[in-house]
């Protein structure tokens, strides 16, 4: 992909992307936010790596194997959690949630949570680019952030 940019002076910073594939039509347009706002802020497309597992309850223990790898300056954790008819949902909510914050205390790098959790569908279309904006290119630009905050403490 390549984009028309301004004078984007290149980051070298190495992003890792743990993608859940429940609610892939979600997620992959999380992916895409993501991957728009790394490269428009300067993160080369080949510095940019993606792993995808089954569901938001396995985004944190890949999200540990990157973020303790030392490849990456940022993982980013991206995922659709969409309220079923049982208690399901605030399990896997709380679980990921707790793990991806956990792993990033441990790790010590930013470990972004850009797992979206609504009650509907149409909620998770709103942040995944449409009239909520794209959750997946938010979390990407915080990760930018907080990779830069690091590397200046
Ligand atoms: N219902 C959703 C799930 N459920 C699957 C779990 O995440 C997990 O893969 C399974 O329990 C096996 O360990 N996952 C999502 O990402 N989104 C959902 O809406
Ligand atoms: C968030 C979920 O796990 C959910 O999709 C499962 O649906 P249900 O609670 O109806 O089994």
């Amino acid at each position: 992909m390549k984009l028309l940019e301004g004078n984007v002076v290149g980051t070298g910073l190495k992003v890792g992307i743990v993608a859940a594939r429940f609610n892939e039509f979600i997620v992959g347009k999380l992916v895409s936010g993501a991957q728009d706002a790394l490269v428009r802020h300067g993160v080369s497309a080949d510095d940019i790596e993606i792993a995808w597992v089954p569901g938001a309850f396995e985004i944190p223990l890949i999200a540990q194997k990157m973020a303790n790898s030392g490849k990456y300056d940022m993982v980013l954790c991206l995922g659709a959690v969409i309220r079923g008819s049982t208690s399901h949902y605030d399990l896997v909510c709380n679980e990921c949630a707790k793990g991806v914050a956990q792993v990033s205390l441990s790790a010590g790098i930013p470990v972004l949570f850009g797992v979206v959790t609504t009650d509907t569908i149409e909620q998770a279309i709103e942040r995944a680019g449409t009239k909520a904006g794209n959750k997946g290119y938010d979390v990407a630009c915080s990760g930018i952030e907080m990779a830069n905050l690091i590397r200046n403490l």
